[in-house]
């Protein structure tokens, strides 16, 4: 696979609340629907665990009735190798917030290998999952990224832990400097549960559009951190193809040095 470059600046949006982060996501992520069903009669959207999931019911409501389901093709950045009905899966989590109250075909929702998940086999799940984006791409359901090979995704939704992880790249960690592979694992996550899979920084990078969602005081740390371009935090690193934007709430805000308000 040949090397990529991706290089957009970062962009911020301040809202005043979680919720207000939360309809805003709604509405960037219905306006690429449609952008992208249209010009291509696929949208191929990434999730993530945590905070992000339950905010993904802002797309449940009337103004968005338009979606085109069926044209949906559902990844995941990062999943916890743990059983598909464990608590701790990301799968899970969407599935009853989000996945189970709209008409995606079931053969359209891309989770973890359950055999994989169920043995705790992460180095398995990792070589299975990359495989399943390699034949999607194969047949034109994922578009790749110029000529480098690397997959390329219509939208990423993307959180950041306290620590300034995100999918499961965690800072001080080596999967951060993975670059061959699409997808690689952890056996150690310092976030319980401790194996999980996740795309690599090309792949995540690739993405023509990028929103990084986050709400609370526990991140401000980090959030300040990442507009420092401190780039121990692996957040740092996050760039697209078109688009890289954060949409904070004022709390996660609240640290940003006055040069980035
Ligand atoms: O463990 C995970 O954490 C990150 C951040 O979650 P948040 O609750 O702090 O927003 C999440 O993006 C990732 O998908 C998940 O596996």
């Amino acid at each position: 696979m040949a090397s990529y470059s991706v290089n957009t600046k970062r962009e911020k949006k301040v809202f005043d609340t979680e919720d207000d982060v939360a309809k805003a996501m709604a509405e960037y992520t219905f306006n690429l629907s449609k952008k992208f069903c249209k010009k291509r009669g696929y949208f191929t959207i990434v999730l993530s665990g945590g905070d992000l999931v339950l905010w993904l019911k802002k797309l449940l409501v009337p103004e968005y009735a338009e979606t085109e389901w069926s044209k949906w093709h559902v990844f995941w950045v990062d999943e916890r190798v743990v059983p598909l009905d464990d608590k701790d899966s990301n799968y899970k989590q969407t599935l009853d917030s989000f996945l189970s109250e709209v008409p995606i075909p079931t053969s359209n929702i891309y989770a973890i290998d359950q055999n994989c998940a169920a043995l705790g086999d992460a180095k398995g799940a990792a070589i299975v999952y990359e495989e399943c984006i390699k034949r999607l791409v194969n047949q034109n359901i994922i578009r790749t990224y110029k000529s480098s090979g690397f997959p390329q995704f219509d939208l990423q939704l993307l959180g950041m832990g306290p620590d300034g992880h995100m999918a499961s790249l965690f800072p001080g960690h080596y999967q951060i400097k993975e670059k061959a592979s699409l997808v690689t694992y952890i056996t150690n996550s310092p976030k319980l549960p401790p194996k999980r899979i996740t795309f690599t920084l090309p792949v995540i990078n690739c993405a023509s559009y990028n929103l990084m969602a986050v709400c609370g005081e526990a991140q401000a740390d980090a959030v300040a951190k990442v507009f420092k371009d401190d780039f121990n935090l692996p957040s740092a690193r996050l760039t697209a193809d078109t688009q890289a934007i954060w949409y904070l709430d004022k709390t996660a805000a609240s640290k940003l040095p006055s040069e980035c308000l």
